[in-house]
């Protein structure tokens, strides 16, 4: 799950009005952190407890509570003074009862524990109190403090990083309370989180976007009795005379994710490479004619890879009258709008297509991907696949996947092209149902496959050529 600031609010609130106070909730999460401190420290190390004013503090107060009980050495300090959220007061009073006070920090620390801000944060507030606390920290880490963050790194905006100064806590590992949080997946705001582990507080599912379903064996499944025709046929439109490569590695990528049969439109020249380099592709002439011909007998297309043709939006036009799943990628993204269709639309662009389809800047883009990425969907009924260093896969009805993890090898020429042909082979052999879940899931496969071509190859040498060899040695 990934929550942003309303959807925290939200659950919240459900569980308050279920019946179990957000004091209990807060117990769970420091005492759950505190274990986790425990398990990885020694008693004779020095841990600072930074607590702010919020429930994020509350959290600070129990973990203090917990470590002092069990005899840790523990500083607490309240830089932003002793107002108090009515749920943290009540932890605030317990812990002092064990003998936690506020104190003033002094000297180096081996552990500091960062509970000053967490959903509650607002960028748009100076603050320079906090400032100064950044500062003291990052000296702390400096002299070889280990840094944890409760829920988010203090600083950090939740949701988006579009007001993000960059003044935050670097936490090494941020303890994320029940669900992931938007920004721990953005450019900007990532690093800060430091690594990732989660903390089950006892809620339940909740919230619009999952990070990608772990299901890839799902798309091994081969029906004993099968033939070629139950694995749909897909058809690809791509290739020029100066670009012959990408819609070969598209082609490739398709056969690779199990297609039945596959059909390419293409040029003369990228034709004699896919007759050499995939023989179990078929191929047909790049003119209208000739796909106006095959559309009855394929279940998904893809259009737009190394495509030149000043007729693109023509053609466009026309896979968009078909009741076909259509995936438009690079030279195909070219619709301000799209029309009313049963089967689904999906673009995937990249960010610096995203940024000149939707008339903003790359940054603005990289700051908000979640928002940017369900706005468009929403907006124009499509399904989007944005690819950055994560692959966002946004639902038109809200909500949507996120994929993480690939190697960083990927961002090279050739990735996209490669996961183009992934998913559109996808598509054509489940094109109805859920298929933001299915895309996802090929967008996964495309990840770890990449992540495990790592284990021999630099990830300066690695090629989207090795990725799709790889798609089929998958370790599950
Ligand atoms: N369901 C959950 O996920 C749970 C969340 N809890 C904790 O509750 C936190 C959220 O608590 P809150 O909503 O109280 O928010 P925070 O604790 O993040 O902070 C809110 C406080 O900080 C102040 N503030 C925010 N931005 C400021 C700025 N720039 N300058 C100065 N002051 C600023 C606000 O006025 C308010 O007093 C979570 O991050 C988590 O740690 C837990 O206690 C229990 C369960
Ligand atoms: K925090």
């Amino acid at each position: 799950m990934i929550y942003d600031t309303q959807e925290a609010r939200q659950i919240d609130e459900w569980a308050r009005t279920s019946g179990l106070p957000l004091e209990v909730l807060m117990e769970r999460a420091g005492s759950h952190i505190a274990t986790r401190i425990k398990e990885r420290h020694r008693k004779t190390e020095r841990i600072l407890i930074l607590c702010g004013t919020g429930n994020n503090g509350g959290d600070g107060y129990v973990i203090g509570r917990e470590l002092i009980r069990d005899g840790f050495d523990v500083t607490l300090h309240a830089p932003f003074g002793e107002n108090r959220s009515d749920t943290s007061i009540v932890h605030v009073h317990y812990a002092e009862a064990f003998g936690l006070v506020t104190e003033q920090p002094c000297g180096q620390y081996d552990v500091i524990l960062d509970a000053l801000y967490g959903t509650g944060f607002d960028p748009k507030r100076m603050n320079q109190v906090f400032e100064a606390q950044c500062e003291f920290v990052s000296e702390q880490k400096r002299q070889g403090a280990r840094i944890y963050a409760v829920d988010v790194p203090s600083g950090v905006p939740t949701d988006h990083a579009t007001e993000f100064k960059e003044t935050a806590i670097r936490a090494d590992v941020t303890f994320q309370l029940h669900a992931m949080k938007r920004s721990a997946f953005l450019i900007r705001t990532a690093p800060f989180y430091g690594e990732l582990e989660t903390i089950d507080i006892g809620l339940p599912t909740f919230g619009e976007w999952r990070v990608s379903p772990k299901g890839v064996t799902a798309l091994f499944k081969r029906e004993p009795y099968g033939h070629k025709g139950t694995y749909g046929t897909a058809l690809l439109i791509g290739g020029s005379e100066t670009m012959p490569g990408s819609i070969q590695l598209a082609t490739r990528a398709a056969l690779r994710t199990g297609v039945g049969k596959l059909q390419v439109a293409t040029t003369a020249l990228a034709k004699h490479g896919i007759i050499a380099q995939a023989p179990e592709a078929m191929v047909i002439d790049q003119t209208l004619p000739a796909i106006q011909e095959m559309i009855p007998s394929v279940s998904a297309v893809g259009i737009g890879p190394g495509l030149s043709q000043e007729a693109v939006e023509t053609w466009v036009d026309y896979l968009l009258e078909s009741d076909l799943p259509v995936v438009l990628d690079a030279a195909a993204l070219v619709k301000e709008s799209y029309p009313e269709r049963t089967a689904p639309i999906i673009v995937t662009p990249h960010i610096g297509e995203f940024a000149r389809m939707t008339n903003q800047s790359v940054e603005s883009i990289q700051d908000d991907l979640f928002g940017q990425a369900t706005d468009y969907a929403i907006l124009h009924q499509v399904t989007v696949v944005l690819k950055s260093h994560v692959i966002l896969i946004a639902k038109p009805d809200g909500g949507g996947f996120v994929v993480s993890g690939a190697s960083s090898g990927l961002a090279k020429g050739g990735s996209g092209d490669t996961l183009f042909g992934i998913l559109t082979s996808l598509l054509a052999q489940h094109p109805t149902g859920d298929i933001e879940r299915k895309l996802a899931q090929g967008a996964e496969w495309y990840a770890r496959a990449s992540k495990q071509v790592e284990r021999r190859l630099h990830p300066s040498s690695l090629l989207a050529t090795d990725v799709i060899e790889e798609l089929g040695r998958l370790e599950l």
